[in-house]
């Protein structure tokens, strides 16, 4: 794999790096020795590791190799969690990303402290712009440093893909997509239910030293043939691509992979 603490000396985006993994169980072990590495390095760097979250089928693939080892590797204490988007709803909901995060992977971790969590203020759940204010507000003390934050610079974004190309709450021809100052934005007509929601933009997406989708099953083989190998498309999945020295991964196992044409790159640590 290529080095993650590679920098990218262009100002060219980084191509897209594809990782295919045989079985979705192959793809958990590889995103976990990811997630180690990406740890270590920020770690190395700055004493702490700024991870985003999405929803959907992703916390699951998570967690099965990050809880529960036996070597010592996790640093639980230095880690610092958002979420790439959330839905409007309370934080015991089964709609809330939150929630399902907490449930699969969260929960299973006794050393991550709920403060190490950055979770919407359920307080404001009636009133999207200020919920999605108060969350930027989030992030620009967590990323507050000795320089002035320009943009939050996250060690790791992890992304999810929908069948409609739609990834955090980012969907296709929605006017969402040319957002250059938000951080944060609400969204009140979501394609995908329920439709109130916050996200993640674009400037914060493609500032991030590194950002990975992760996507398994033969449901994902067009959307990412047509992500990958068709990025004129515009794709909201396609516009991930961080700023240098930022970089793109794909982790993908080979039934979402068969179709892409997009070359693959040998797994390595
Ligand atoms: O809140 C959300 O709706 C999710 O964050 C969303 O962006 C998700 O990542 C994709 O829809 C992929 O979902 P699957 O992994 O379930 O296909």
């Amino acid at each position: 794999m290529a080095p993650l603490s590679s920098t990218n000396p262009s100002t060219t985006p980084a191509e897209p790096i594809l990782y295919s993994f045989k079985t979705p169980d192959d793809l958990s072990k590889g995103l976990a020795e990811f997630v180690i590495k990406a740890q270590d390095d920020a770690i190395t760097r700055r004493n702490k590791f700024t991870l985003a979250t999405s929803g959907g089928s992703l916390p699951k693939m998570l967690s099965k190799y990050l809880v529960n080892r036996d070597d010592n590797r996790l640093r639980w204490d230095k880690w610092e969690i958002f979420f790439c988007d959330e839905r409007l709803v309370p934080l015991d909901h089964e709609d809330s990303n939150y929630y399902l995060c907490d449930r699969e992977f969260f929960s299973k971790v006794p050393e991550l402290k709920r403060s190490q969590i950055h979770t919407i203020d359920e307080k404001l759940l009636d009133d999207a712009e200020e919920l999605a204010d108060a969350y930027e507000k989030d992030l620009v003390a967590a990323f507050a440093g000795k320089e002035a934050v320009r943009r939050p610079v996250f060690d790791l974004i992890l992304l999810g893909m929908g069948p409609d190309g739609h990834t955090c709450s980012l969907f296709p021809g929605h006017e969402l997509l040319a957002e250059q100052h938000r951080w944060v934005a609400p969204i009140k007509d979501s394609p995908k239910p329920p439709s109130n929601r916050i996200t993640f933009t674009y400037p914060v997406l493609n500032h991030a030293h590194r950002a990975a989708f992760v996507l398994a099953g033969e449901g994902k083989q067009d959307l990412l043939a047509r992500t990958l190998d068709h990025p004129e498309e515009g794709l909201p999945a396609s516009r991930v691509r961080p700023a240098p020295p930022g970089d793109i991964y794909y982790f993908t196992d080979d039934a979402a992979s068969a179709k892409a044409q997009y070359p693959k790159s040998e797994f390595k640590l």
